[in-house]
Formats: C-alpha cells, structure tokens, sequence
C-alpha cells in the first residue's frame, strides 16, 4: 500500500544502466514503510533494495547516503549505497530522487530478549565512534528547536493534563539544554529513530540497522535513550524491563565507555526520548500530511513513557563495577 511511487520491471531496466549491477531480473513492492517508496529489486548481481524519496530533497540526501556510506566502510552493519557510473548515490526516477542499497539479511526482531538488546547496544557505540569524523554535519531535524516549533502546535488539541505535561516537559528541555552537563556530553551523527522496525537480525545474529533518514548530529546519549525506550521496554505499560536494559547499555559501554556527565544526563535524556516521539505523534495524528499517514502511531503510547520516566526512579546508566 505504501508504493506511492510505482516502477515497472521495464522502468526499472533502462534506470539500472547507470549501475555496475547486470541486468534488471525483478522489482517487488515493499508495503510496509510510510515515508518512502521501497522495493526489493533482483539483478544479475544480486539483490538490493531501490528506495525512492517521497519527502527528502536532493540537497538533504547526500548526509544520509553518505553517512551509510560512511558507516559500511567501517564495519558497521548498515545497507551500502550503491554508486553509478559517475559516482552519483542519488538519481532522479520518475523525477524524484532515488537510491540503491544492499539489502540486509533477516527480519526485525519485534519481541527482543536482553541477547538483541546487547547487540543493538554494541553496534549502536561502534556506530557513534564511527561515525564521529564523518564530514558532513546536518542537525537533528526532530531536535529541540524542532520541539519547540511544533509544540505550540498540538497545544490545541490535547487535555488539560496534557498541555501542562507538555508545558513543564519542554520548559524542563529548555533548561537542562542550558545546562552544564548537556555542554558536556558527546555528540555527533545519530541514527535517531532505532526502533525495533529498524534493525534486522537472523535469529540472534544482527544483520544490519537501517532506515536512517530521521539521522542527524545531536547527542550520542539521546541516541542511546531512544533504543532503550523503544527495546527495552514492555510495550503495553511502557515500563522499562531492568534485564534488557541492563544488557543494552552494560553492552554499549563495553565498546564506548559513557561518561559521568552521561550517567547524570540520563533521566533528563530519557525524558527527551520520550518527548520527540510523543510531539511528533501527536503532531501526524492531529495533523496528518495527506492519505500517506494510513494509520498513525499512538501518540498515548509516549505520554504514557514520558510519564513514567518523569516519575520513576531510572536504572543507572553504568555502575562502577560494569
Ligand atoms: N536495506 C534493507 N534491507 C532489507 N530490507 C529493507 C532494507 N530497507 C528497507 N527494508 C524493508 O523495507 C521496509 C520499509 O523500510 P523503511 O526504511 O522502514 O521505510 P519507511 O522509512 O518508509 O518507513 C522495512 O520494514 C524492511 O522490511
Ligand atoms: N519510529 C517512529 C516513526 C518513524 O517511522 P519509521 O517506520 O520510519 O521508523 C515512531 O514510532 O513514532
């Protein structure tokens, strides 16, 4: 359903030309995402994944097929773009920006056990120290200015309870980006949204994490508290499951050592997990862009999460001992 974007066996023919990939063999659909076209695509050489752009320009692109780029050259499990003829990641089809990538091995992993989350926690630091000379710096689109535009936004439409939840969350955001320890902590390029739907693993094995197009250069740590919020948790309360947690970050910290300013930032950066994917939630299901949006997250989901970090006691961040 999501093949906003349809490209036949014959297009897709005369577009391969430009590649080092033999000749084009099948083209699939891939129904399940909702800000792109996908599809598996078979050549001669193998199989790969075309993704055509439905939102991104062509002057935001080069930062993410550069940075897979980038990430593969390392050893990082990503997909890697393929490049044309004149060395060109991004082509126009149908006159809309377009790639080539590997296609990863697998399927996600939608009910993670602490072994998954100890994998994603270690590739998700080799990720960062990788990734940390990449030349290009683009800002996390969904960052704090973002918040603060779009929150007065959904102000409308929420509960009393609500517009004072999100009142307090963002004057407390505000502040704590003011704040000593927030200049203290490390950043650079982020994957940004490594939601279980994001990384695929056969069996226990990680195979890659995908889907990098909410990537961008912001702090390592908010990185870190997305996942956890997403992996470590029990989906219907939200509630953090202490054995996944523990085994995603004692894994993280074993490849990237976190630092004391972390461990004191990470409340607060829980916190801001939570409140990203709760605004822009809340901001596709009150303001949906068009019929693309089938069916919109639940954006009670991180109300409640960003409730229960605000109120509950969170697991350290790394104890002397790990
Ligand atoms: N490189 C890849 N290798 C294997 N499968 C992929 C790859 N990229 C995307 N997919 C498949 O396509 C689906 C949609 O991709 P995704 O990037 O999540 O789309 P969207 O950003 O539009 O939500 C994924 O759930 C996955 O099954
Ligand atoms: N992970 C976000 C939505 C982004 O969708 P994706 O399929 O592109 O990862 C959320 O859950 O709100």
């Amino acid at each position: 359903m999501a093949v906003f974007t349809p490209v036949t066996l014959d297009d897709l023919s005369q577009w391969i030309t430009q590649f080092d990939l033999g000749k084009a063999l099948a083209i699939k659909g891939i129904p399940s995402g909702i800000e792109n076209t996908n599809f598996f695509i078979t050549t001669e050489f193998g199989e790969y994944v075309l993704t055509i752009f439905e939102n991104l320009s062509f002057e935001q692109l080069p930062f993410y097929l550069n940075l897979m780029r980038h990430l593969a050259e390392r050893g990082v499990l990503v997909p890697a773009p393929i490049a044309n003829h004149k060395g060109d990641l991004i082509n126009a089809l149908h006159g809309k920006p377009a790639s080539i990538v590997s296609k990863l091995e697998g399927s996600s992993q939608m009910d993670p056990q602490a072994v998954h989350c100890a994998a994603v926690g270690a590739m998700l630091a080799r990720m960062h120290i990788a990734a940390e000379n990449f030349p290009i710096r683009q800002p996390n689109l969904r960052g704090l200015a973002w918040r603060n535009e779009t929150a007065p936004l959904v102000m409308p439409y929420l509960s009393d309870s609500n517009k004072q939840l999100l009142t307090e969350e963002m004057a407390f955001q505000n502040a704590f980006a003011e704040s000593d320890t927030y200049r203290q902590l490390q950043n650079g390029p982020i994957h940004a949204d490594l939601f279980r739907n994001n990384v695929m693993f056969n069996g226990d094995h990680l195979t890659g994490f995908f889907d990098f197009y909410f990537a961008g250069c912001d702090t390592w740590l908010f990185d870190v508290a997305v996942t956890v919020n997403d992996w470590c948790i029990d989906v219907e309360t939200g509630v953090l499951d202490l054995e996944r947690v523990r085994a995603m970050l004692d894994a993280y910290h074993h490849v990237r050592p976190f630092t004391d300013a972390e461990q004191a930032a990470w409340q607060p950066m829980l916190r801001a997990g939570a409140l990203r994917f709760w605004l822009s939630r809340l901001y596709d299901f009150h303001m949906p862009r068009d019929a693309e949006m089938l069916t919109p997250h639940d954006p009670g989901h991180f109300e409640r999460i960003l409730r229960l970090r605000i109120e509950q006691a969170t697991p350290p961040l790394f104890t002397s001992a790990g």
